[in-house]
């Protein structure tokens, strides 16, 4: 399989060079040049099976002929053996075809760690084999960076720079980032919103003298590796829930984009989804792209659901690819240079609300549904949860179709929101307790691609090597 630039300027990659490069040279996004199929039969024998064999049937198919099995399931196991649930991303029931899908059980307590504790062992295999470095440079709103340094932590050939947006994200969120102790993980708080960290990091990226100084890498959602890790968890809750005989519905809290896409991905790998709805805050790029057509990135408005304090969704681009019948010239036309926005096509659109829906939740609503839930059925769940939760109860599926929504994180990273909405204040996971004491070490540098790119040059051991 090979995997091919969403502009179409780039050299097609095999896995392993595609999951180094992150973003294509070109400032496109890698896509394997035709989907892999899981047929019915594949699908039924993987039911009941557990997580880390559905993760291995789909990494596998994304990795063939790059990683062996023996290697594939060794990583794969290391990563879900951090997890704190024997079933990893357990399925809670909470009403009836209303379903929540915990992906909070490992180490940073969002949903990023299924996916990252993958890619880390990964890339450290890849980059072993090579006798090689990297230097990765991410940008988060608080999630993809708190599960880079814990996965990432200590790894001899890889430094990581976390780009956050000060005052921005939750405390725990921040302190899980800037309480790392060992010397390759360095974060960086910027004066700026998710967006601007985005853009330097991609900035960075098509920079190809800095690229090749530094050994760039990314784990960002742009990496097709995260992609392709959190295709399972889609698989796990399907299957259990009577696929490949029975649809089952999703609603995804949306930000980049980036866990709806591995849902999109499923689909078309052969599961069937009966609707993917997006549920976003009041950073409603997405839901109001669904509605009108018309995708117009504003500014970020900060909300009790900072993760998902995004507006320009980066994976967003990898769905117009397939809907423009991968067009890149179209891509590329339309998405290179978005302070304008751009338009979908009216054969997009249609094509899109075939398996899309969205709902939107502002902080009101979302405190609201918190209270809600509590009061339900006792479950205390986070604002992104609760952002999902919303868009379930109000999207239109047919009777009879189960909802899973997808629970992102752990109340606990977002203890005073949290308490706002249910009045009760989330217990505090063991796992936390360190994070909360130590020490915490971050640089301040402002929202410019040149200071990040200084501080990098400063401090990468890939520079010197
Ligand atoms: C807790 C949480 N929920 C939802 C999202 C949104 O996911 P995505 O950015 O992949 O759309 C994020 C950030 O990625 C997150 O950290
Ligand atoms: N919500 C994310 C933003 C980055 O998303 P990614 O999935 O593209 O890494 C975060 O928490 O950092």
């Amino acid at each position: 399989m090979q995997y091919i630039s969403t502009r179409g300027g780039a050299e097609p990659l095999g896995f392993c060079d595609a999951t180094l490069t992150g973003l294509a040279p070109d400032g496109g996004l890698f896509v394997p040049d035709a989907y892999p199929t899981l047929d019915p039969a594949t699908l039924q024998s993987l039911a009941g099976q557990p997580f880390e064999t559905m993760a291995h049937a789909v990494l596998s198919r994304f990795a063939a002929g790059e990683l062996t099995d023996d290697e594939l399931k060794a990583d794969i196991d290391a990563a879900m053996g951090t997890f704190a649930h024997p079933a990893r991303t357990p399925l809670v029931q909470i009403g009836p075809n209303q379903f929540i899908l915990e992906l909070f059980h490992g180490p940073t307590l969002a949903f990023k760690d299924v996916a990252m504790q993958t890619l880390a062992r990964l890339m450290d295999r890849i980059l072993s084999q090579r006798g090689r470095r990297a230097t990765i440079v991410t940008a988060t709103s608080g999630d993809t960076g708190a599960a880079a340094a814990d996965a990432f932590r200590g790894r001899s050939a890889i430094d990581l720079f976390i780009l956050y947006p000060d005052g921005r994200v939750s405390d725990v969120q921040r302190r899980q980032m800037t309480t790392i102790a060992d010397d390759n993980v360095h974060t960086l708080a910027v004066a700026g919103d998710f967006d601007d960290c985005q853009r330097i990091v991609k900035a960075l990226f098509v920079d190809r003298e800095f690229n090749e100084r530094v050994a760039m890498s990314g784990v960002n959602s742009i990496n097709w590796a995260r992609v392709a890790a959190q295709i399972t968890y889609y698989l796990f809750a399907a299957l259990t829930l009577g696929a490949p005989h029975r649809k089952v519905a999703f609603s995804v809290p949306t930000g980049n984009f980036g866990d709806i896409l591995a849902g999109y991905v499923a689909h078309k790998m052969g599961l069937p989804v009966e609707q993917l709805i997006i549920a976003t805050n009041q950073n409603d790029i997405l839901d109001r792209t669904l509605k009108t057509g018309r995708y117009m990135p504003g500014r970020v408005s900060p909300s009790t659901s900072p993760s998902m304090d995004i507006q320009v969704s980066s994976n967003f681009e990898r769905l117009v690819f397939d809907l423009s019948g991968r067009n890149a010239a179209s891509v590329k036309e339309r998405l290179a240079d978005l302070s304008g926005g751009f338009e979908l096509t009216a054969p997009e659109l249609a094509e899109m609300r075939t398996l899309f829906s969205s709902g939107r939740s502002d902080d009101e609503e979302t405190r609201k549904v918190i209270g809600e839930i509590y009061a339900e059925t006792g479950l205390i769940v986070d604002t992104h949860t609760a952002v999902g939760l919303k868009a379930a109860r109000e999207a239109k599926v047919p009777d009879g179709t189960p909802v899973v929504t997808l629970s992102t994180a752990h109340p606990a990273k977002f203890p005073d929101a949290v308490e706002a909405g249910c009045g009760r204040r989330p217990e505090q996971p063991e796992r936390l307790a360190e994070v909360m004491s130590s020490p915490e070490r971050s640089t301040r540098v402002a929202a410019d691609v040149k200071a990040v790119a200084d501080i990098v040059l400063e401090r990468s051991r890939a520079v010197a090597a």
